[in-house]
């Protein structure tokens, strides 16, 4: 008879391209794991290089420098055998490895054969597929390895199941979007139940770029039953015991630093929620965790001190700022409200309130004087021409030219406060808001934009309600609101979503029930403007389809969106 298994499931936050601290965050847990008795450590999909490492996979000095890490994490499995992702390079191919190390020696590895090619992903550039399963004998029990994009598809597990694998492990880094996770629960239970065979679903967690990971690694038995469910969003170290017939929960440990984030309602560890019909998180909730973790990660990882934003008394730098506090502090966090003629009193007390109340630093610079002496300036060359949105413009970029010389003296990165309604559309300057290094509501429609601000304060009043209930107004002229150049948000928000994400024609959203005229105006809004979001700063991707690598249309465009 076996003994059974204590395997540890490792969610780390890597670093992309940081080699050697990747392979200390796996030796240390490894020696953590160890310690409590574990038998083998699982981590995630190329781990060693973070994911996804885009070009650096093409630099020469990669096989040397992965070949370098091996050997340190083989070194660190004589007490625990630990799985770990990897690019491996063979006969000349470059493929996307998982290794299975023990005591010093590589007991086998298996190279992904299900490559993804769509969407964020861009595998084929760099990998080609493997074709053979890897099952490795340890202890008396058959581990059969499989890399993400393998588990959406029936050939890898059937072929690891028939090689003789009685537990299968699944090595992700499986980016979050909206409702993703009960897609992945169902894909992995559907696979364990089909061939009566528990399946360990390990995803990293943190930011990368655009990309967060929300962890959320669980692990089934092969009745389709959750033995252990990981929270999201931070980083931890679980196990799962398996003696042959049974899978159950083992010791947990979270390792990484505090987080900053509100409590919230989500489930600690291992509160199995498998067969439950709602995750216990809600939708917002879990939105709202993906853009704290997307910007503290993307500030952390890019070492910045902390951040800068212009406050204007609008939702958009309310939630913005409630986000940047969430993510790294209150102290790390400068607001600086840069009131013009439009800018209203309720918009000044408002971000004054918010930011003292939230305890971050804030400054007010009038915008007024060099607005003045750039339009005189410009008076010659403008003289004869009527006011425009030229005007508007200027404002706005007179607040990016402060806040971008600001981000210069204190180091301090400007985050930028667009959503994804103006980015659809162009509502937005450029140079001016649009001035800064990372969005963190660039993917959020504004509709759920004020979804998130009412969650965000039911955790806490942060947010001025007012600034929640008034109408949304850029303040670039007298009496400005959105809605007197925009449709309504709620109906701007659905056209949208339906000709960005569902890719319906201008016809299909007319059959929908809309209004023409306004449609031609939104799609056509929405394909001039590609050079604007070209040039936009990038900002945490929590949709199935975002506007970076998702959507990759070219700028000089003559396609009409009729049909
Ligand atoms: N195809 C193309 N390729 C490259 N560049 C192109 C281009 N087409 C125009 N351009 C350039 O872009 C310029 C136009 O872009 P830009 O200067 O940004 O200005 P524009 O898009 O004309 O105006 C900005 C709009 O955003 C609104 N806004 C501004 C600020 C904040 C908010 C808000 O509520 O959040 C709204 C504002 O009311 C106005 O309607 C052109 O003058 C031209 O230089
Ligand atoms: N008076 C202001 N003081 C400071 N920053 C401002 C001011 N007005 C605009 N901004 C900055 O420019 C961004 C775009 O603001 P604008 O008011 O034009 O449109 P918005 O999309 O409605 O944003 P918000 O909801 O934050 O007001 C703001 O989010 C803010 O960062
Ligand atoms: N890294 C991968 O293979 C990711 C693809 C996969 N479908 C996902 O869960 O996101």
């Amino acid at each position: 008879m076996s003994q059974s298994l204590t395997i540890h499931m490792a969610q780390i936050n890597y670093h992309v391209g940081d080699i050697d601290g990747n392979v200390e965050r796996i030796c240390a847990a490894a020696h953590q794991a160890a310690g409590q008795g574990g038998d083998v450590l699982v981590c995630t999909e190329l781990a060693v290089t973070g994911y996804p490492p885009e070009d650096l996979l093409l630099r020469p000095s990669l096989t040397l420098r992965v070949e370098k890490a091996l050997q340190r994490i083989a070194e660190a499995s004589h007490d625990i055998a630990i799985v770990v992702g990897y690019p491996w390079q063979q006969d000349g191919k470059l493929y996307n490895a998982a290794g299975f190390f023990w005591q010093g020696q590589c007991m086998g590895q298996y190279f992904k054969q299900e490559l993804p090619n769509y969407q964020v992903f861009d595998e084929k550039r760099y990998f080609s597929a493997g074709s053979e399963p890897q099952v490795i004998n340890f202890k008396g029990h058959r581990i059969g390895l499989t890399v993400c994009e393998d588990i959406w598809f029936d050939t890898p597990m059937d072929a690891s199941v028939a090689a003789g694998a009685e537990l299968i492990v699944n090595l992700n880094a499986s980016p979050f979007h909206q409702n993703k996770r009960g897609e992945r629960q169902q894909q992995v239970g559907r696979h364990a139940t089909r061939h009566q065979c528990p399946v360990l679903y390990v995803n990293q967690v943190g930011g990368q770029d655009e990309l967060v990971f929300d962890g959320h690694s669980f692990a089934i038995d092969q009745q389709g039953r959750c033995a252990v469910q990981l929270p999201g969003w931070r980083e931890m170290v679980a196990s799962v015991v398996w003696d042959g017939q049974t899978l159950s929960a083992g010791a947990s440990c979270s390792i990484g630093p505090d987080s900053n984030e509100p409590d919230s309602n989500e489930s600690e560890w291992s509160e199995p929620e498998w067969n439950k019909s709602e995750p216990s998180e809600s939708e917002l909730s879990e939105l709202y965790s993906a853009l704290v973790l997307g910007v503290r990660d993307y500030v952390n990882k890019n070492r910045f001190p902390g951040v800068v934003l212009g406050l204007s008394g609008g939702i958009d730098s309310a939630l913005t700022l409630a986000i940047a506090v969430d993510a790294l502090g209150a102290e790390r966090v400068k607001a600086v409200m840069m009131p013009f003629t439009y800018t209203s009193d309720m918009s000044k007390s408002d971000a004054e309130q918010q930011a003292r109340s939230m305890g971050v630093r804030y400054e007010s610079i009038s915008i007024e004087p060099m607005y003045r002496e750039f339009m005189q300036a410009l008076a010659p060359a403008f003289a004869g021409a009527d006011v425009d949105t030229t005007e508007e413009n200027l404002q706005s970029r007179c607040r990016g030219v402060l806040l971008m010389a600001m981000s210069n003296k204190t180091g301090a990165m400007v985050l930028t406060t667009g959503n994804k309604s103006e980015m659809a559309v162009g509502y937005a300057t450029l140079y001016g808001d649009m001035a800064g290094g990372y969005g963190a509501l660039k993917d959020v429609y504004k509709t759920k934009v004020f979804a998130l601000a009412r969650y965000r304060n039911s955790l806490g009043e942060v947010i001025p309600e007012r600034v929640i209930t008034r109408p949304p107004s850029a303040e670039l002229a007298p009496d400005q609101k959105d809605e007197d150049s925009l449709p309504a948000y709620e109906v701007l928000d659905d056209i949208l979503q339906r000709y960005i994400e569902n890719d319906d024609s201008a016809d299909d959203i007319i059959r929908a029930g809309f209004d023409a005229e306004v449609v031609h105006r939104v799609l056509r809004l929405v394909d001039i403007n590609e050079y604007k979001r070209r040039q936009a700063p990038i900002g945490v991707r929590v949709t199935r389809r975002g506007f970076g690598r998702d959507r990759r249309y070219p700028v000089t465009n003559g396609w009409r969106p009729g049909l």
